[in-house]
Formats: C-alpha cells, structure tokens, sequence
C-alpha cells in the first residue's frame, strides 16, 4: 500500500489533486493513469484532474496537468495560480515572482503573500496562439486567424472563434450566457471532431460590458467546470479579435465558480491573468 501525500486546491472552484514531486519522490503509477484515479468523486477523492509540482531545469518550477479522464493537457491557468500559490507556501520558491514550466512554455508567476498566506496571484500567461495550424483547427488555410468562421455542427451554423493559449479553445458568442447549447456542442467539440485535431475546450461568452463578460465552459477531458483560467484568457482575446472589448483594458470575466482579471496588453502582446488560488486540505491517499 502506497501511502500518497496530496493538496486539494481550487481557482474558482475548478478543483485538482496537487502531489509535490520535489519533495515526495516515491515511485508512483503512470499519471495518467493516477489521475483517473484521484479525479473518480466516488472511488476516489474527486476532482477535475491531476496535477504535479515537479523540478525544472529551466524555471523555478514546472507544472504538469492531466484531466480527469487521464489526457494530458498542455496547459492551466487555474492551476498555475495553485501551483504558484504551493511553491510560495512550501518554500519551494523564495522570491514573489518566479517562473513555472509548463509543456506549452515558461509562464511567469507574481504572489501577494498576506499574513494568512498567498491567496492571490498574477500569472503573466504569455501570447495567444492564433494561427489555425497551432491552434490547431482545420477548415482552411493554416496560417490565418480564425475568428467568428461559421461551421455546421449536429445540423446548425455556428459562428467560432479559435484561441490557444498553449491548448485550444473554441469560443462561441452568445446573446444569453443562460441559454446555451453547452451539452450539446461541448462533447461534440471538445473530443474527435475534426475541426479539432487535437479536440478543444468549447467556451461560451455573452459580452456585458467594454470591461466585463460572462464565460461558461465545457473542458476537454473534464466537461463542464466552475472555472478555466486559459478558457478565460482565451474568451478575452476572442472577444477583442471580434472588435467587442479592447486590448490594455482589464477586463472582468465572471465565472460560475468566480471572477477573474484577465488584460491583454498591446506592447507586448501578453496575456495577463489575476485571481484567487485556494487550499481545501492535505490528505493521504492510499494507492
Ligand atoms: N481541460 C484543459 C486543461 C485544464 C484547463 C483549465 N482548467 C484552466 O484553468 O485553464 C485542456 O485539456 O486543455
């Protein structure tokens, strides 16, 4: 019997199982195949997925994330801000503004420690991707940016929007963030359809204001959650392609499960993201 050390945090409620590999170095079983276990709510401890704080050879720390159905994703802003928060607090990091490792890239992270801890941090979360090919979708020419192109899907035309923010994301706007196709468009999406080679994250938004938008999502690999940080990047970036926010404004993206501040700055085309990071419990989980 393994007896594995874990932290359960949560952004936005969007919630994963964390397991430290700096400090808990014991073998382990594929985590893939881990994170299927962690993730079960009923023979599990119940989450949206896996994540590991591992060493990094070129930042401070790195980060891998796997959903709750196994697949590996190569990227997670809510995770990224837990993960930022647990370095900080464990003394894996020392300084306020250190870098994480993911498979899409080096991110940088900003803590704002608090007597009580670190319960919010800034992720400067990099460029978006737009170009089809890297995104990747299909359905034209590779290299153009795809923004509100109309496709069939389950026999109706939808106008979508392709972001990646190191995984992809379909956005749809919408007039009504209550009325959406979300079951029906998000499993159709989200996995083995073709204009997703690599499937996608399938998010809604009902632009409120020049500084402000609802976004609802369905994960690849996870379905619906309370919240995704790189869907909320993404959704910013959708809208200000679409010409209905603009670029060095903060905008406030309301989440079910919470609000971010997400900016997409022109000067250097990187996309900012500020939220909460929260610690639900350390466990044992018995493998
Ligand atoms: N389901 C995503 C990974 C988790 C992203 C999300 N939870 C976030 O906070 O960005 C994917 O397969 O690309």
């Amino acid at each position: 019997m393994t007896r594995l050390p874990f932290t359960k945090m949560h952004g936005l409620g969007n919630n994963y199982i964390y397991v430290d590999r700096v400090t808990y170095t014991e073998p382990l079983p594929p985590y893939s195949e881990l994170a299927k276990k962690v993730s079960n709510q009923n023979t599990g401890i119940g989450s949206d997925g896996l994540i590991l704080i591992l060493p990094s050879e070129v930042a401070d720390v790195k980060m891998r994330i796997f959903n709750s159905d196994g697949s590996e994703a190569k990227n997670c802003g809510n995770g990224l801000r837990c993960v930022a928060k647990y370095a900080f607090e464990h003394g894996l990091v020392k300084e306020e503004h250190f870098s994480i490792e993911t498979i899409s890239g080096k991110v940088e992270a900003k803590v704002f420690p608090t007597d009580g801890g670190v319960d919010k941090v800034t992720i400067d979360m990099g460029e978006p991707i737009l170009e089809r090919e890297r995104i990747p979708m299909t359905g034209g020419k590779p290299v153009e940016t795809v923004i509100q192109e109309t496709h069939i899907i389950e026999g109706q035309a939808y106008q979508i929007t392709g972001v990646s923010m190191g995984n992809p994301h379909g956005i749809f706007l919408v007039e009504n963030i209550h009325n959406i196709p979300i079951n029906e468009i998000g499993p159709k999406l989200a996995d083995g359809h073709d204009l997703f080679p690599e499937g996608t994250n399938v998010g809604f938004v009902e632009v409120l204001s020049d500084s402000e938008l609802h976004y609802r999502v369905w994960e690849r690999g996870s379905g619906i959650t309370q919240a995704c940080g790189t869907g909320a990047c993404a959704a910013v970036v959708a809208s200000i392609l679409e010409g209905r926010l603009r670029k060095d404004e903060l905008i406030t993206v309301h989440l079910a499960g919470g609000d971010l501040q997400i900016e997409w700055d022109n000067a250097s085309n990187h996309v900012w993201m500020t939220g909460a990071a929260v610690t639900i419990c350390d466990g044992i989980f018995f493998l």
